[in-house]
C-alpha cells in the first residue's frame, strides 16, 4: 500500500503502561483501530480511560510500549516531523501578549515559513473559522469560544491532514458548544481533513463523527466501534432523530458495559 492510501490512523495491539511509584498503570491495553482519512472519529469514555494517552501517542508526545502505530503509513515520529497533524487542547492556550494573528502565526514563523507565506495563511484560517476580521485583536479581548476558534486556526496555520481535538469544547456553555460543533462539521467538510476529537459528551460524539470509539478504563481499552450511519450533512435538530437517538443508545449501552460509571 502507497503512503498515500495509508489510513490516517492505524493502531494494532498498542498498549502503554505507566510505571509509576505506586506500581504499573495500564492506560491503553490491546487497542486495535483503523481511522480511514477524511474520518471524524471520537474517543469517548470515563476519566482515565487513556482517551488523551491515545491522542498523544498519535502525536508522538508519547509512545506505545507495545504494539504498531502508523499515522499516514508513518510512524508517529516521522509524521510528526512532516507536520502530519495539528493539535487543539481544551484551553485554548493563547499567548496574552500576542495579537489573535500573532498567535495563529507562531507555528509557522517556528517552521521557518517566509513572511507573506504567514500572512497569507494567517487571512486563510481566520477565514475559515469565521474570525476574519479579529486577527489584530488581543486573546482577552475575545470570548471563550472566538478563542478556542483562534487555537482550531492555529492548528489548522500549517495545513496538517490530520487535526487532533483533545476536549476543544468541554469549559463551554452549551449553546456556544452547539454553535461550535456545527461550525466544526462545516469546517470539516470544507477542508476533509481526518479529526481525532476527544470527548465526555454523548451528543457531542454523535452529532459529529462517522466514528465513535467507545472506551473504558483501568486497564484503558476500546468497548465498542460505532461506524455512525447519519448522513455527512448534519443540522443540529438531527439530534431528535431515531436513528441519532438510537446510536447515543449503543454509545451509553458501551460506556455501562465498561463499568464505567459505577
Ligand atoms: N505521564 C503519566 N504518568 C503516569 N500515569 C499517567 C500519565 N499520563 C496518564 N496517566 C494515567 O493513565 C491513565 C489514562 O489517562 P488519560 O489522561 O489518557 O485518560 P483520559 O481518558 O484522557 O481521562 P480524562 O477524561 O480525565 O482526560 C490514567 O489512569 C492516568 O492517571
Amino acid at each position: 500500500m502507497s503512503l498515500h492510501e495509508a489510513p490516517a490512523i492505524e493502531a494494532k495491539e498498542v498498549s502503554l503502561t505507566f510505571e509509576t511509584a505506586d506500581g504499573p498503570v495500564h492506560a491503553l491495553s490491546d487497542v486495535n483501530l483503523t481511522v480511514a482519512r477524511g474520518d471524524f472519529v471520537s474517543f469517548i469514555g470515563p476519566s482515565g480511560c487513556g482517551k488523551t494517552t491515545f491522542l498523544r501517542c498519535v502525536a508522538a508526545l508519547e509512545h506505545p510500549t507495545e504494539g504498531l502505530l502508523r499515522v499516514n503509513g508513518l510512524s508517529a515520529d516521522e509524521a510528526r516531523r512532516r507536520r502530519a497533524f495539528g493539535y487543539v487542547f481544551q484551553a485554548a492556550g493563547l499567548y496574552p501578549w500576542r495579537t489573535i494573528a500573532g498567535n495563529i502565526r507562531l507555528p509557522l514563523e517556528i517552521m521557518g515559513f517566509p513572511r507573506e507565506e504567514q500572512d497569507r495563511r494567517v487571512e486563510e484560517v481566520l477565514e475559515l473559522v469565521d474570525l476574519k476580521g479579529f486577527g489584530r485583536k488581543y486573546p482577552w479581548q475575545l470570548s471563550g469560544g472566538m478563542q478556542q476558534r483562534a487555537s482550531i486556526a492555529r492548528a489548522l496555520s500549517f495545513d496538517a491532514d490530520i487535526l487532533l481535538m483533545d476536549e476543544p469544547f468541554g469549559a463551554l456553555d452549551e449553546i456556544v458548544r452547539d454553535r461550535l460543533n456545527e461550525e466544526l462539521l462545516k469546517l470539516w467538510a470544507r477542508t476533509g481533513k481526518t479529526i481525532g476529537f476527544v470527548t465526555h459528551s454523548i451528543p457531542e460524539a454523535v452529532y459529529l463523527s462517522t466514528k465513535i470509539v467507545v472506551m473504558s478504563p483501568r486497564p484503558g481499552r476500546i468497548t465498542d466501534v460505532i461506524e455512525s450511519s447519519l448522513p455527512r450533512e448534519r443540522p443540529l435538530e438531527i439530534r431528535d432523530t431515531p436513528e441519532f437517538i438510537e446510536i447515543s443508545h449503543r454509545v451509553r449501552e458501551g460506556l455501562r458495559a465498561g463499568h464505567s460509571y459505577e
